[in-house]
Formats: structure tokens, sequence, C-alpha cells
């Protein structure tokens, strides 16, 4: 299921967009990043006018044994019940799928909580449930690696199913109480940084709860071992069900050529993952956002990554990419919209 390689960029539909761009009624370069935007855009779609509407939001949840030790603000049912939510049309995500008519599906790889059978039944909620909610990382591995690989085929059918339904980018979030604590554990194997400096207070832990947050996830690393050049034996060991299916559908996007707009610290340690598991998948991403979280410094520079908006958000649910989609629609619009100086009859400069 983890792609060998991923479709090359198209150098000819992005070598376009350059020349049109530089026909357009202002000064060359003069809309900055905007244009390079564009021309990315056009290179990842194959389209010298590349469109991101409609966006798909993909929203991933899943429970974390790990939970078990108070590493997050907030109880384990809270999962459950934010799921139940984003069926009601309630949650932030929600409120940002509306205005931008996105097609938002949220898919259960691992809730642990029973819902109640309107929730369960809600056609807005797929289930794609590996298992209920991981193990607590402190006493085995989170998960097999055939169940993580299980959430990243899962993760990659979302991303198909919204190709197939016309959506021309993803937006990738999630929801799983604890999920900071699996983000924070599996970054610092990854790029082998030192837990102190990435762990941070999550749903809003206090600095008491942050140094037992930091020594619950030492502890977990000291036990487990996990290999950094092993990265999905790593996400089995301390990872999340719905971190391997963020994986997976980032892996599973870019197979249908749609840019990824990546959310804050946790779809980054996600994109990271996949892209140990498939180089190629780095031109894929466009980062949407700086997350307060402190481990998101260290995960963007892991991917040589600057991320368009920086709002002081630590929500996810994809939420700081949703706020980003407008720039990208703006991008794609000025390719297709602008008037050419030959259009408006306007003289070029020398
Ligand atoms: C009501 C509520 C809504 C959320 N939406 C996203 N998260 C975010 O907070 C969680 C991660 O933080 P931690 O590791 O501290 O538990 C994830 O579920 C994440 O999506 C939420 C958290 C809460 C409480
Ligand atoms: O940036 C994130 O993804 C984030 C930060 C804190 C809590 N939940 C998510």
């Amino acid at each position: 299921m983890i792609p060998d390689r991923l479709p090359q960029l198209d150098s000819i539909a992005a070598e376009r967009a350059v020349r049109r761009l530089d026909r357009l009624t202002k000064p060359p370069g003069s809309l900055g990043r905007l244009e390079r935007l564009a021309v990315e855009l056009a290179a990842i779609q194959g389209e010298s006018l590349p469109q991101v509407a409609p966006p798909a939001m993909l929203v991933f949840a899943a429970d974390h044994g790990v939970a078990a030790e108070r590493v997050s603000a907030f109880p384990q049912e809270v999962t459950a019940q934010m799921v139940a939510n984003f069926t009601a049309g309630g949650a932030a995500i929600n409120v940002f799928a509306r205005q931008h008519a996105a097609h938002l599906e949220v898919i259960d790889v691992g809730v642990a909580t029973p819902m109640p059978d309107d929730v369960a039944r809600h056609p807005r909620l797929v289930n794609e449930k590996v298992r209920l909610g991981t193990a607590n990382m402190l006493e085995s591995d989170a998960m097999t690696r055939d169940e993580a690989l299980q959430a990243m085929a899962a993760g990659a059918r979302a991303a198909k199913r919204a190709a197939a339904a016309g959506c021309r980018c993803l937006i990738i979030g999630e929801m799983g109480i604890a999920n900071t604590t699996a983000s924070s554990a599996l970054l610092a194997v990854l790029t082998g940084g030192p837990v102190a400096g990435l762990v941070g207070n999550g749903t809003g832990l206090d600095a008491s709860g942050v140094a037992h947050k930091r020594s619950v996830i030492e502890r977990a690393l000291g036990a487990r071992r996990p290999d950094r050049n092993d990265p999905l034996g790593t996400l089995a060991a301390v990872g999340g069900l719905e971190i391997a299916a963020m994986a997976g559908a980032f892996l599973g996007g870019a197979e249908q050529r749609l840019p990824l707009l990546v959310d804050g610290f946790i779809a980054t340690v996600a994109a990271l993952v996949a892209r140990r598991l498939c180089p190629g998948l780095r031109e894929y991403l466009i980062f949407g956002h700086r997350s307060q979280e402190p481990g998101h410094e260290l995960a963007l520079k892991a991917l040589d990554a600057r991320p368009l908006l920086d709002f002081g958000l630590r929500l996810g649910e994809g939420t700081g990419a949703a706020l980003a989609f407008p720039l990208l629609d703006s991008a794609c619009r000025l390719l297709s919209e602008m008037a050419t100086f030959d259009d408006a009859g306007i003289g070029a400069g020398s």
C-alpha cells in the first residue's frame, strides 16, 4: 500500500503558469509568494490553470491508550464527543467547511468510546475502525505494523473518495485526545531531537502536567526503543491510528495529484512519517500554518517547510489548513481570471 513512487510534478504546466503570470496586468513577480504558490499548484495538478475548489476536509479520529497516563488536559471520552459534534456541524472545522463549500468527511479509524446510533450511522461519518484505540505505549507497542498499514489504507481510501467526488485539494485534520503525546514521541524518534525541547501543553496542561507528559514520553521511548530508520515500526510503536491514516491520506492524495494542505503539529508529524516512507511526497505538501505547539518548529524544519500563516492556533482538526485554503484559491483565480497585458491593451514593461 505504500507507493514506490509518486507521479512526477508537471514541469510543462509549471512553465506555462510562469509564462502566464508574467503576462498578467501587474509588474512581474509583484504578487510574491502567491505567484510561487500558483506555479506549485500547476505543477502538482498538471494543469496550467489549476483549481483547488472544492476542497475536501478529511478529519481522522482515533483514541490513544496513553491517555490513561493523564497526558492530556481532557479525558479520552472527548474524542467520541467531538466526533458527535463534527457530525452535528458544531466544531470549528465545520464552520470552515461550510464557509468553503468543502466536502467534509470524518473517518473513525479507532475511537474507543461507543457512539450513539445517530452518530455512528451519520452519513458524514465513515467507519474504518481498525481497533478500539491504541494500546498504552508505556506498556506495549501502540499497535502492530499490520494495524498501522490498515489505518494508512483507510486514509488512502478517503483521499481516493475525495478525488472521485471531484475535490481538487485535500485538507487533512485529526481528532484524538492525547495525540500530541504520540506525535511528540514520533517526532523525537524520527528527528533524534530531545523530548524536552518538543513537548508542549497540547489542549492546555499546566507546567507540572507538561513535565509529567515529557517523563511519560521518555519512559515510553526507553521501553519501546523504536528504530528511527524504520518509520513504519516507529509509527506502530508510539504513533496513533489517526496519525497513520493521515500519513496514508497524504500518500493517497499525492497519487491522485491533489495538492495537500498540511495543518498543525500533528498533521505535520504525520506528513513527516509519510515522507520518510515515500520521499517524493514533499513536493505535494503545502503547509497551512505554524502551530503554537513547540515541536511544530522542529517538524517543519525536518520537512524544510515555511507555513503560509502564523496565527497562534493550537487546535488541530484541520483548522489551520482550512484557514490557509483561501490563499490557494486566490493563487488559482489569479491565473484563470486576471487579464493579460494583451487582453487589457496595456503596454508591458521592458
Ligand atoms: C474540545 C476539544 C476539541 C478539539 N479539537 C481538536 N483538538 C485537539 O486536541 C487534541 C490533542 O491535544 P492533547 O494531546 O492535549 O489531548 C486532539 O484531539 C486535537 O485534535 C481538540 C481538543 C479538545 C479538548
Ligand atoms: O497543532 C496541532 O495540530 C495541535 C496542537 C494542540 C492540540 N491539538 C493539535
